[in-house]
């Protein structure tokens, strides 16, 4: 299965075992004893079996001595994509859940939050959580960063730096009437959404970009949300936003928005569904909006963790998958307390198992279709898809080595088992332990370089 059209530049590195990915076709594709080359740039050059190492060699001009092989307990997977995570928030994680949403905002988020006008707690924390999530698997993260344009831009700076690939937001906010100082006015956010998006494209990051960000309906004055979609819409950027989350944040944007028929009309209103939107949460979307989000080419954030954690409400995915709208899962940290997307993956399933319980015709994602939504299903969801989420010969590898059987890990090996147990051991009870290293286009990001 080598494709053939020549290589263009040098192979780099070629690895040689067990990788399991997603398809479209099929959640769980087992490709044992493969071969894998990626070539300079950080892209995947070619896929072939094991057997055909001297046709590979020759045809992609490697030695064979060179090929990097994988031991017995040891697999490649697709990085993890993390759709929504506040980087900001991780400085919290872990504590202050004992409120719901709204309440939760004002307590705890906005003030802290507010304190990333300096820059020296922003470098502090942003490089902790870029380097905690990298560390965990996740390669690819789409952030909230805070309202403060020079913060945010650092927050681009640190994730390039380490080497993540990353969609970074300044949020915009010009409405908050229970933290005043934590808010703009409506100039400014559209300036300094200008000034973020003009300062991070010209850095030339290559693998991070600006993402425009509306924190949510309630943050904002359909003025500005109206400014925002024409922003994102003149630079064709990605958009991303909070919809849906809460029963009480609902019933406030149908009084704060009458117009409109729905809270995802709020949005569509002001063109913030496109093809480049991910909005987080969607736990009380109607058939209808989720009509809407398939026919704009939206596509929606699964936060498990945060979605329990602040007790707003359970996501029906199967009934998102049949609808036939993109999604990823995130962590979204700190209403989600973990920045591990393995932990979202578990609570994806612990969610799917609760809507059983409480209605057995529902019917449970599986570990395979969620592993996928946590790769594929994520980049597809950022429409970074063309570039990652599974290994296709063209695509940056970006790529976790696992090993379920690391020494002094979570895992206990008992007997010799098949890639499929293994990868499920893997999801349900491994850490950053058994990811003994990742790689961002092809580089390798963890463990760190000195
Ligand atoms: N979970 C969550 N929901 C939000 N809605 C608006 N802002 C936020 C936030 O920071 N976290
Ligand atoms: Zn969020």
């Amino acid at each position: 299965m080598a494709h053939s059209n020549g290589p263009t530049t040098q192979i780099a590195h070629v690895y040689r075992g067990t990788f399991i990915h997603s398809t479209h076709q099929t959640a769980l594709q087992l490709l044992e004893d493969t071969l894998l080359g990626v070539d300079e740039d950080g892209k995947i050059a070619f896929i072939g079996k094991g057997a055909e190492l001297d046709r590979l060699s020759k045809r992609f001009g490697f030695s064979p001595s060179e090929v990097t092989q994988l031991a017995q307990h040891e697999f490649f997977m697709p990085g993890l994509v993390d759709t929504h995570i506040h980087a900001p928030q991780y400085s919290y994680t872990g504590t202050a859940l004992d409120m719901p949403l709204l309440q939760w905002l004002n307590t705890y988020t906005f003030p802290v939050e507010s304190c990333f006008k300096d820059l020296e707690v922003a470098q502090r924390v942003y490089s902790q959580v870029v380097k905690r999530t990298l560390r965990n698997g996740t390669t690819t993260a789409c952030y909230f960063a805070t309202i403060h344009t020079d913060a945010s831009l650092l927050l681009g700076k640190i994730a390039n730096d380490f080497g993540q690939r990353a969609l970074v937001g300044k949020v915009c906010m010009d409405r908050n009437n229970s933290v005043k100082h934590y808010k703009e006015t409506n100039q400014e956010s559209q300036e300094e959404t200008c000034r973020f998006i003009a300062e991070l494209l010209n850095k030339k990051y290559p693998l991070v970009r600006p993402v425009v960000t509306p924190r949510f309906a309630l943050s904002c004055t359909g003025a500005l949300l109206g400014q925002l979609g024409a922003i994102a819409k003149n630079n064709n950027l990605h958009i991303q936003s909070h919809i849906s989350e809460n029963v009480e944040e609902i019933k406030l944007v149908k009084e704060l928005f009458p117009e409109s028929k729905s809270y995802t009309d709020v949005y569509h209103k002001h063109n913030l569904l496109t093809d480049k939107t991910v909005m987080a949460h969607g736990c009380y979307l109607s058939d209808e909006e989720l009509a809407l989000f398939r026919e704009t080419g939206a596509s929606l954030s699964h936060c498990p963790n945060s979605n329990i954690s602040l007790c707003s409400g359970m996501l029906d995915v199967r009934n998102v998958l049949k609808h036939k709208v993109k999604l990823g899962l995130g962590t979204d940290v700190a209403g989600g307390y973990s920045a591990s997307m393995l932990d979202a993956v578990r609570r994806t399933l612990d969610t799917s198992k609760i809507l059983t319980i409480q209605n057995p015709e529902h019917d449970t994602l599986t570990f395979e279709e969620v592993f996928r939504l946590a790769t594929l299903g994520g980049s597809q969801a950022l429409s970074l898809d063309d570039q990652t989420g599974n290994f296709e010969v063209g695509k940056d590898f970006d790529a976790l080595r696992v090993n379920v059987a690391a020494p002094g890990g979570p895992i206990d090996m008992v007997q010799c088992e098949g890639p499929k147990i293994i990868l499920e051991k893997f999801l349900n009870l491994g850490d950053d332990r058994n990811i003994v290293e990742v790689f961002v286009a092809g580089r390798k990001v963890v463990p760190f370089a000195e």
